[in-house]
């Protein structure tokens, strides 16, 4: 039964992120800002899930600059990593705090029922890593950070992702650098930050032994590679966090532009999610079979 929360266990959810690491193709995570977008990306054959820090503030209302709570962001981290059978890998900035705040968020996030997350070497308070005015900590301070996660960790499966922001502000030998001391500290993957093109990627790869993950987010530093280029880069993973918010806010507004210009919604309808295809996305019949007083209608045009 998975028709009120996921029926794959953390366990297997988490298994299954490691094999796909290990796997040696790379792993496409589109970022979900919602529970109904992670179905989405589950229905359509993605390897997984990621839930954006600046995705979850931008929800909010708030700019992503570490105003966000450990409450608030596994609470809504927990709700979507349910809403499919895939791992979800969450955000987790800077990890609310210091080192034993760290190794608490792991433990909170383990049990919200996400496969892993990611810790950044920024200051607090952190920025959006394409930005600039950014600062990272020095490198002991990260490994401290890094440990205390390790050490918290009750489910070896759960990926504790390093995410180094050094690019940008102390090039890219003293992010791999940086990476190397991340790795010792027990990292299970890399998250290589704002690193400029193909021939970056491709230098953090030779460098470095674990997994590697490559952020492809728009209006930001990085060029953007495709999936077969960082697959052949020797990449693991790669997240595309803020797109889905960008492509239904884009459309949402131009959507609201043209309701106040014409007075109706009549001419948008070809571009809208039609009511038969969310339903079937929430698998509305399958419901029927729980209790058939609720499935009791028919849907128009369908
Ligand atoms: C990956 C990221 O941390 C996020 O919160 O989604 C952001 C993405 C963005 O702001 O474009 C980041 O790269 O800092
Ligand atoms: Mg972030």
């Amino acid at each position: 039964m998975d028709l009120f929360s996921s029926a794959t266990s953390d366990a297997d959810k988490r298994t299954a992120l490691r094999a796909g690491l290990n796997s040696g193709e790379l792993q496409r995570w589109p970022g979900a800002f919602s529970p109904l977008v992670a179905k989405l990306i589950a229905d359509l054959g993605f390897e997984g899930v990621y839930i954006s820090g600046a995705v979850l503030s931008a929800d909010l209302g708030l700019p992503d600059i570490g105003l966000t709570t450990l409450t608030e962001v596994a609470g809504r981290g927990g709700q979507i990593a349910r809403a499919s059978n895939l791992p979800s890998l969450i955000d987790a900035d800077t990890g609310f705090g210091e080192p034993m705040s760290a190794a608490r968020t792991i433990a909170t996030l383990e049990d919200a029922g996400l496969s892993g997350c990611h810790l950044e070497d920024q200051v607090n308070p952190k920025r959006c890593g394409h930005l600039d005015g950014k600062a990272v900590v020095e490198t002991g301070e990260m490994v401290k950070r890094l440990r205390a996660a390790v050490a918290a960790r009750r489910d070896d499966n759960f990926v504790i992702c390093a995410r180094t922001d050094a690019r940008a502000i102390e090039g890219l030998d003293a992010a791999i650098d940086r990476a190397k001391a991340y790795v010792d500290a027990g990292a299970d993957l890399i998250f290589t930050e704002a690193l400029a093109d193909a021939g970056e990627f491709e230098k953090f790869r030779a460098a470095v032994e674990i997994p590697l993950l490559a952020n492809m987010t728009e209006f930001g530093k990085s060029e953007l590679l495709t999936a077969e280029q960082l697959g052949d880069l020797g990449y693991n993973a790669v997240i595309y966090p803020v797109t889905t918010l960008r492509i239904a806010m884009g459309a949402v507004e131009a959507g609201l532009r043209e309701i106040s210009a014409t007075g109706t919604q009549a001419g948008l309808l070809d571009g809208m999610q039609h009511r038969s295809r969310l339903y079937e996305l929430l698998r509305y019949p399958e419901y029927n079979e729980f209790d058939t007083a609720t499935f009791n209608f028919t849907i128009p045009g369908a």
